[in-house]
């Protein structure tokens, strides 16, 4: 399925230079001061065309996207939002160059007009612009390399919702996307953002590790007594239910929401000991594989893709410096509470990782068939267009 969520793109049929069209209004991050051109002889014309028809494309902007002309095909087709149109080149070969690439560029249009068409699809077309939407099989033998389009500078300043789109091609395939590694290193940001792309479910397992530790405290379970530990687990209940205000799965214990309460020191003290315990896991990992028995579900933790998901699609061990780690998860909890500090965030945070991965039950460690993501100097968006170009290959 080849459907846009917001709006679906305008792909202009103008003559050179080519252009296509991205909404801005749903894209609230990007002004056209974060783009990169380049150069900016090639940017006169297009801006001044889009603007002569300021009804039709006044939420639109235009890209010029910077490189080399060979690279084009790969990305050609993933990403509606990009002109692909470079007039830096002098000569006859380059003037046959960019021929050809109108020509492609007309092509494609008019196939992807007639594959709308054939689906009996509603083709909003007009002498200059083509409206792409509906179901549109793009081809599967496409790959499209996020790091090439780092590599262009793009994916810094925007992000692309046609990359969503196009993974939307592929999307009657539901994977089991995993995500494991050291304690504040960004797996549930990256979790979460990945399930909203793909339409997946959102399971953080910690949070459940977390919510039987907040029971045991407030319960005042002697957890070293393995029948005092078989006892509570008994009347514990977990439940994720999706937050409609900020379309969050939240954990629910007992029926009362936790999400907030179990982000606090005191559980997180706590949590590696009652993480550790063989039938605090077993009960755990017992749901968790519950969940994913549909697939279509990203799940963090950290025995994700080792023991819950052995055989998941995609498995990705997160990684960031200790002192970015740190520097992190302080800034989010002082917001919170401006009496924590510093070091007491990095003791925690080495006392974790340190039970986490020495435990003799499932402990923390990185799959073999797992793709590693040092986030230490990446972005937020630049980590998810990453796992996003992973989760392509698989579908
Ligand atoms: N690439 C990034 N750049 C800057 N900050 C980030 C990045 N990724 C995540 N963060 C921030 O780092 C903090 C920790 O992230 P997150 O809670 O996702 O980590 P986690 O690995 O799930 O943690 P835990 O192991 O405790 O569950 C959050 O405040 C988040 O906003
Ligand atoms: N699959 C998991 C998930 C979490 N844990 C433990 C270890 C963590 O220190 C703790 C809290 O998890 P976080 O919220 O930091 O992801 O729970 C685990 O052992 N296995």
């Amino acid at each position: 399925m080849f459907c846009f969520l917001d709006e679906a793109p305008v792909i202009f049929r103008d003559a050179t230079p080519l252009i296509m069209g991205m909404d801005t209004t749903k894209n609230p991050m990007l002004t056209e001061n974060q783009v990169t051109y380049s150069s900016e002889s090639t940017l006169s014309s297009p801006t001044t065309l889009l603007r002569r028809r300021a009804s039709l494309l006044d939420r639109f902007l235009v890209f010029c996207l910077p490189g080399n002309l060979q690279d084009l095909p790969a990305i050609f087709d993933a990403h509606f939002v990009l002109v692909l149109y470079k007039k830096n080149m002098n000569g006859k070969e380059s003037e046959i160059e960019k021929l050809k690439w109108v020509q492609k560029f007309y092509t494609r249009i008019f196939e992807l007009e007639n594959e709308q068409k054939r689906h009996s699809l509603p083709v909003a077309s007009s002498p200059d612009a083509l409206l792409i939407s509906g179901a549109i099989a793009l081809p599967s033998s496409l790959k499209i390399d996020p790091l090439k389009l780092l590599s262009f500078g793009l994916t810094n300043s925007l992000r692309i919702p046609a990359f969503s789109a196009f993974l939307q091609c592929n999307m009657d395939k539901k994977i089991i996307i995993t995500i494991d590694g050291w304690s504040s290193c960004g797996k549930s940001t990256l979790a979460k953002q990945l399930a909203r792309e793909l339409g997946y479910v959102y399971i953080d397992s910690g949070a459940m590790y977390r919510s039987i530790t907040l029971y045991f405290l407030r319960n005042h379970v002697d957890w070293t007594n393995p029948e005092a530990v078989h006892e509570a687990l008994g009347h514990i209940k977990l439940q994720f239910h999706a937050n409609h205000k900020n379309g969050q799965s939240e954990i629910f214990l007992n029926d009362e929401n936790v999400e907030y309460v179990i982000r606090d020191l005191v559980v997180a003290e706590k949590v590696s000991e009652v993480a550790a315990i063989r039938e605090v896991r077993e009960y755990a990992v017992k749901q968790q594989q519950e969940m994913g028995r549909k697939k279509g579900i990203v799940m963090d933790g950290r025995d994700i893709g080792t023991v819950v998901f052995p055989d998941a699609e995609l498995k990705i061990f997160m990684t960031a410096d200790n002192a970015i780690r740190v520097q992190r998860r302080f800034k989010e909890l002082y917001e919170k509470n401006p009496n924590v500090t510093i070091e007491e965030v990095r003791a925690n945070l080495e006392m974790r990782d340190y039970i986490d991965s020495h435990r003799e039950v499932s402990p923390l460690r990185q799959a073999e068939d797992a793709l590693v993501l040092d986030n230490s100097h990446l972005t937020i968006r630049q980590q998810l267009d990453i796992a996003l170009g992973w989760v392509k290959e698989r579908l």
